[in-house]
């Protein structure tokens, strides 16, 4: 069974280059994919391309028997209802004008769902670790990790199937990123995670295939551990080598 299905997916934001050249990749229900990459190797792009942002030059995403199409205002309604994201930055990604029962329930209104906002969002918070009794606060009032953990309630609010994380836990310091790597890990056991990072070290304690990008293009996708002990291409070997693993995140 297939979520999404990113087929054959170019893009370019001018006339002359390509920022993704033929991207294929399938996120299948329950299976987290990691998509990693140097910076500048098109992930955010992908992610963008994701969400109904942009629309692929060639090729086509298909949600579903659907393909999606930013244009489709009901297509949209009921993609964003299975598809939220979460970003790097915690600090800018949250309205600060907004109180946390604001910012949490702000999907449950655009989307329209029925029920009791109140009660969903204290339910989602409390998955997240975090307690009803912060629903009046503000962003500012919170650190770096307790803002991601309200944008990851945003994000898991309306009960997606596929929540897309861009660079989630770059921003935080390193016990802080431990603590929301652990969480994303929780979460994956209900939601499905497409979790975009330059980090191998977090995507491989969070994610069960990996697909490497480089400069727009796939160059090895597989099973996590697969790659990791015995990584194909020369792109993902140098990938491994610089990167610093953190000894705590990969147990
Ligand atoms: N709005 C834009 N207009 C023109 N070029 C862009 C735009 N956004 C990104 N690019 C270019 O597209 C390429 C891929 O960028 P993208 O942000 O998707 O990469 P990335 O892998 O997410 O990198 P990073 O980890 O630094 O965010 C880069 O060369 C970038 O300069």
């Amino acid at each position: 069974m297939t979520l999404v299905s990113v087929e054959n997916v170019s893009f370019g934001y001018g006339r002359d280059r390509l920022v993704l050249n033929d991207v294929s990749l399938t996120i299948r229900p329950g299976v987290s994919i990691g998509l990693v990459g140097e910076s500048g190797s098109g992930k955010t792009t992908l992610l963008r391309l994701l969400l109904g942002l942009g629309k692929p030059s060639s090729g086509r995403i298909q949600f579903g028997d659907q393909t999606l199409e930013a244009g489709n205002a009901a297509f949209m309604r009921s993609y964003r209802r299975n598809v939220q994201a979460v970003f790097q930055d915690p600090y800018s990604s949250l309205d600060p004008r907004q109180t946390v029962q604001g910012i949490v329930s702000e999907p449950l209104q655009s989307l329209r769902i029925p029920g009791d906002h109140r009660q969903m969002v204290v339910a989602a918070l409390q998955s997240v670790g975090l307690e009803g009794d912060v629903l009046g606060r503000y962003p500012h009032e919170f650190s770096g990790g307790q803002r991601q953990r309200i944008a990851i309630a945003r994000a898991i609010v309306a009960r997606p199937q596929l929540v897309l994380a861009d660079e989630a836990v770059s921003a935080l310091d390193l016990s802080t990123k431990v603590r929301i790597v652990d969480l994303f890990k929780e979460l994956a056991a209900q939601v499905t995670l497409l979790f975009v990072s330059h980090d191998l070290g977090v995507v491989a304690a969070l994610c069960e295939e990996i697909v490497i990008l480089e400069r727009g293009r796939i160059v090895e996708s597989g099973r996590t551990h697969e790659i990791l002990k015995s990584p194909q291409h020369p792109y993902t070997r140098a990938l491994l080598a610089s990167v610093p693993r953190m000894p705590e995140l990969t147990t």
